[in-house]
C-alpha cells in the first residue's frame, strides 16, 4: 500500500479504481483530482454525451462490463441520489459506496429502506465547494483545493468504507470534517440553503429593476446575488431534500426582516444598528482560509487598463511587495476601458502593499 497525504495520516487503502456516476461540474471535478493522482477513473453518466466530455478533459475512461471499483462517487441531483445510490450497492457487492449530494439524510434514509444489508457499505460526503455553472465543462480538479468536506458516517457504517471516503476528501485537496447526517443537513441550512435563497430573493428583486437602475451595480451586489444564478432546478431539490431545517431558519429570517421593516420604517437606529451588528458578528464567525480562524483583512482597489498582460503585471509587481494575497476579484468599470482589482491582504500589510504599487506606478487605494 502506498502512503498519501489521507486524512489520518495513516497508510492509504485507497488505490482504486474510483467509479463516478454522473459526470457533471461535481463528478468531473472529483473524476480530474483522482485522474491526477494517479487513480484509475471510471466514468458513468445517464447522458452519453457528458462520459465523451468528461473523457476528452482527461477525467478518466467510460466503464465496462467487469470493471470492479474500489469506491464509487454518486454525484447525480438530490431527487436521485437515493435510488442511484442503492443500485451502485447492489451491482457492486465489494465496493463502497459514497456521494456528493448536499443533503445527508435522506439518501441515507433511502439506503436503509431499499437495502438495509448494503448500508454497512455506504458512508456519505459533501464537499463544500461548487460554483453557479454545472455540467462537466465547468470541472476543475482543483476545486476542492482547502474546502471542508463533510463525511457522514451513521451507527452502521463500515469503518473502513468511513476511511476510504476521508482519504478520497483528502485526495482531492479537500479537508475531511466528520458530522452526522442530520447535524449535516442543520448545518448546510444555515452556511448553504439558506443564503442561497436569501441571494434568490435579492437577485430577484434585480430583475425587475427600473430601467437605467442597474448601472449602478458594483460589487457588493455581486458578491450578495453570485449563487443566484446556479440551476434552479438543483437547488430545488437541495431545499426540498431539507425542508425542516430550512423552513426553521427561514421562520427565524422572516422575524429578523419583520424587525427591520419595523426599525427602519420607524426611524429606530438603535434597533436597526442591533441587527447591522449582529450580520457584522455573523460575517467574523466564518472561518478563515483552510478553517482557521479569521484573520482582519482590508482591500486594496487597484486600478488596471484593459489590456493583455496587465494582470500578469500587477501580480508580479505586488510578489515584489512580499505581501500575500489571500483573494482577489475584479470589477469593471461600466464607462472606462478599465477593471478594478480587488487584492485582499492582512488589513496589517495593506499599507505596504499600497506603497509597493504605486511607487510601481500602479493607481491604487484602499
Ligand atoms: N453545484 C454545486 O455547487 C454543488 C456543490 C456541492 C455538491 N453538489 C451536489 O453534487 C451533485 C451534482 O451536482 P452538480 O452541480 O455536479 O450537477 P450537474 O448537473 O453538473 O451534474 C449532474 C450529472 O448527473 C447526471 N445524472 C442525472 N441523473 C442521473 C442518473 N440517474 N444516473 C446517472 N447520471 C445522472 C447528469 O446527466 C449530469 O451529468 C448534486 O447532488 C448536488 O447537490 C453540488
Ligand atoms: O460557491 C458556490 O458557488 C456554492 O454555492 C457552493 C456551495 C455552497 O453553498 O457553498 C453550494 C452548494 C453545495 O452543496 C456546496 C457548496
Amino acid at each position: 500500500m502506498e502512503k498519501t497525504g489521507n486524512a489520518g495520516g495513516g497508510l492509504s487503502t485507497l488505490t482504486g479504481p474510483v467509479e463516478i456516476i454522473g459526470v457533471g461540474l461535481l463528478g468531473t471535478s472529483v473524476a480530474l483530482a483522482c485522474s491526477s493522482a494517479g487513480i484509475e477513473v471510471l466514468l458513468s453518466d445517464a447522458v452519453a454525451s457528458h462520459v465523451r466530455t468528461a473523457t476528452g478533459l482527461g477525467a478518466g475512461r467510460r466503464r465496462k462490463d467487469g470493471d470492479q471499483p474500489q469506491l464509487i462517487v454518486v454525484a447525480v441531483p438530490p431527487a436521485h441520489l437515493g435510488e442511484v445510490i442503492v443500485k451502485a450497492l447492489r451491482e457492486n457487492p465489494d465496493a463502497v459506496v459514497t456521494d456528493v449530494g448536499s443533503v445527508k439524510a435522506s439518501p441515507l434514509a433511502y439506503v436503509r429502506e431499499h437495502s438495509p444489508r448494503d448500508v454497512s457499505r455506504y458512508v456519505g460526503g459533501h464537499p463544500m465547494a461548487g460554483s453557479e455553472r454545472s455540467g462537466p465543462l465547468a470541472a476543475t480538479s482543483a476545486l476542492f483545493e482547502g474546502r471542508p468536506w463533510a463525511v457522514t458516517p451513521h451507527a452502521d457504517a463500515d469503518p473502513r468504507a468511513t476511511q476510504l471516503v476521508d482519504e478520497l476528501a483528502a485526495l482531492c485537496g479537500g479537508v475531511p470534517l466528520s458530522l452526522s447526517p442530520e447535524d449535516h443537513d442543520q448545518a448546510v441550512a444555515r452556511t448553504s440553503h439558506v443564503p442561497h435563497l436569501m441571494a434568490a430573493l435579492v437577485a430577484g428583486r434585480l430583475a425587475v429593476a427600473p430601467e437605467g437602475h442597474l448601472g449602478l451595480s458594483g460589487q457588493g451586489v455581486r458578491d450578495v446575488t453570485r449563487v443566484a444564478a446556479g440551476d434552479p432546478g438543483l437547488y430545488g431539490q437541495i431545499v426540498a431534500g431539507n425542508a425542516r431545517a430550512v423552513t426553521d431558519l427561514l421562520t427565524e429570517v422572516r422575524a429578523q426582516l419583520d424587525e427591520m421593516i419595523a426599525a427602519v420604517g420607524n426611524g429606530d437606529a438603535a434597533a436597526l444598528d442591533v441587527l447591522l451588528k449582529e450580520g457584522q458578528a455573523g460575517t467574523r464567525a466564518i472561518p478563515g482560509k483552510h478553517g482557521g480562524p479569521q484573520t482582519a483583512q482590508a482591500i486594496v482597489y487597484v486600478t488596471v487598463p484593459d489590456e493583455p498582460g496587465n494582470l500578469a503585471r500587477l501580480f508580479a509587481d505586488a510578489g515584489e511587495s512580499g505581501v500575500n494575497i489571500e483573494d482577489v476579484r475584479i470589477d469593471h468599470d461600466p464607462g472606462r476601458p478599465v477593471g478594478v482589482m480587488e487584492l485582499v491582504v492582512a488589513e496589517t500589510a495593506a499599507d505596504q502593499m499600497q506603497a509597493v504599487l504605486e511607487s510601481r506606478g500602479w493607481v491604487a487605494h484602499r
